[in-house]
Parts: structure tokens; sequence; C-alpha cells
């Protein structure tokens, strides 16, 4: 299986308008692959908190519209990072939007844990609750975003659903670079999964972009990485891999289940 990373450079000075059509034309250049993945939030910039509320779009807004004609014209399976979506409701979410290479929506997903603490995302956005997974022909794929990454229960969670791989959008800062990299293979040891983690590049709100996308086996090898500009990582790998580590080495089989309840 061929995926495609590709890790945008997100910085103020390019118009909304003029990424998305940049990014669809990317897109477009990986016909060939099965997956192509895009960042989080990358019309805005996972810390351009202001422009959460002037660049929100519904589910089926331009961004929406230019990644499935995208994803169609290039044949592939695209999860296309995530959006800032209006709900009917007007509530805000961190939405993830992946499509098939027909260009339908077969999957959305909407961030769980918002970054932030008591200010950003945390305040502006509301809560997704719903794991997604979406089955591709050769990989069961679990959806997390970013912050999720810190959150090993959602992935334990993803696996329970049949996950084998595990694509992660993400806007991680520079400062916390170590961070990314240790918990992305982290979540692919001990769930015995791929891990496709996409960050961006580039500095947006004053906060540069660690960028090191990178993709982990499931024995915690990492085999490819970015660096710290913008970057299309293209990695060939073999899904079948994921059945095959879990049988040999079957840590999952051993997990003692129930060790959130209280002990009286
Ligand atoms: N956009 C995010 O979720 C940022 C997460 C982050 O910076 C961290 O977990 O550290």
């Amino acid at each position: 299986m061929r995926a495609s990373l590709l890790q945008v450079a997100v910085n103020e000075d390019e118009p909304v308008e003029s990424r998305r059509r940049r990014v669809a034309a990317l897109v477009r250049d990986q016909a060939g692959a099965d997956l192509v993945v895009l960042p989080e939030l990358w019309t805005t910039g996972a810390f351009a908190y202001e422009a959460f509320g002037a660049e929100a779009e519904p589910l089926e807004g331009p961004t929406h519209e230019a990644m499935a004609k995208a994803a169609s014209e290039a044949g592939v399976w695209l999860h296309a990072g995530s959006v800032p979506e209006r709900a009917a409701d007007g509530t805000l979410y961190n939405t993830s939007l992946v499509f098939s290479p027909s260009g339908e929506l077969a999957e959305s997903y909407r961030k769980i844990h918002r970054f932030g603490f008591d200010k950003g995302e945390a305040v502006l956005m509301g809560a997704g609750e719903d794991l997604v997974t979406v089955r591709l022909p050769d990989t069961v794929v679990g959806v997390a975003t970013c912050y999720d990454l810190r959150f090993p229960e959602l992935f334990r969670g993803l696996v329970d659903a049949g996950a084998e791989t595990f694509v992660v959008p993400a806007g991680w800062p520079e400062r916390r670079r170590a961070h990314w990299t240790l918990l992305a293979r982290a979540r692919a040891v001990e769930n015995q999964a791929y891990v496709l983690a996409c960050g961006t590049a580039g500095t947006h709100a004053g906060v540069p972009q660690a960028g090191h996308s990178v993709v982990v086996d499931p024995w915690g090898e990492v085999l490819a990485e970015a660096g710290s500009g913008e970057e299309v990582l293209t990695v060939d790998f073999d899904p079948a891999t994921v059945a095959g580590t879990r049988d040999r080495f079957p840590a999952l089989k051993d997990r003692a289940l129930g060790l959130d309840r209280p002990r009286r």
C-alpha cells in the first residue's frame, strides 16, 4: 500500500482560498498512491484561533467540495485533514473528512480531545463523541487528530473497533516535537498498528510548526520521517504486517480488562 503524507506549510501570508487550490493540486499529483493524508486545520492553522469562526464552513463547504474533486481526479483515498466545521446549531468542531477514490465522503470525525486547556480550541470548539474507523480495501483505518495522540485509551478503543492503521492529522508545534515522535511511536507499539502522522510546516499565529510527519510500523520502527519544511512524504507499507505482528507477539491478548474500575 502506498501512502503520501502532504506536510503543508501554513503561513498567514497565503490566503485560505489560494492554499486550498494549491493543496488540491498537490493531491491530484498523488495519482498512483492508495491513500493521501493532509494535516489538521490546514486552511486556517491549528493555532490561528481568531480565524476559526471567520473560516468555519459547513460539512459540505468549500474544502469538502475541493477535496472531493481532488480525490476523484487522483483516484485515491483521501484523509483531507480537518476543517473548522460550523454545525447547524452554530457550534464549531474540528472535523476531519475522509473521501473515497470516487470523491464520496466516506466518514467524518469530530476531534474528541480539544487542545488549549482553558483557551483556544478547548473553548471555541465543541468536543466530538464518536470513535471513527474507515474500511479501506487493504486495512481498517482508525482516525484521531493531533492532541488525541496523548490519549492512549482512544487508540485502544479504535483497536477494539478493528483499526490496524491510525491516521493522525496534526498541527503540532516545534517546541513539543520530541513528544510528537515519541507518542506516535508509543501508539504504534502498544497497539501493534501502523501510525501515519501528518503535521504542518510553516509558522502561523506566531507558533512555528514541527513538521516531521512520520510513518511508524507496528513494531515501532520509523519507516519514513519528513523534515521541517513543506514536503510530500511517500511510503510503501504492507498492512498484513499488523496481523503478523499481533500473531507473533500477542500482547493485545494479555490485556487485563476492567482496570479502570475502582478497587472496592
Ligand atoms: N492542535 C493540537 O491539538 C496541538 C496539540 C499540542 O500542541 C500538544 O499536544 O502538545
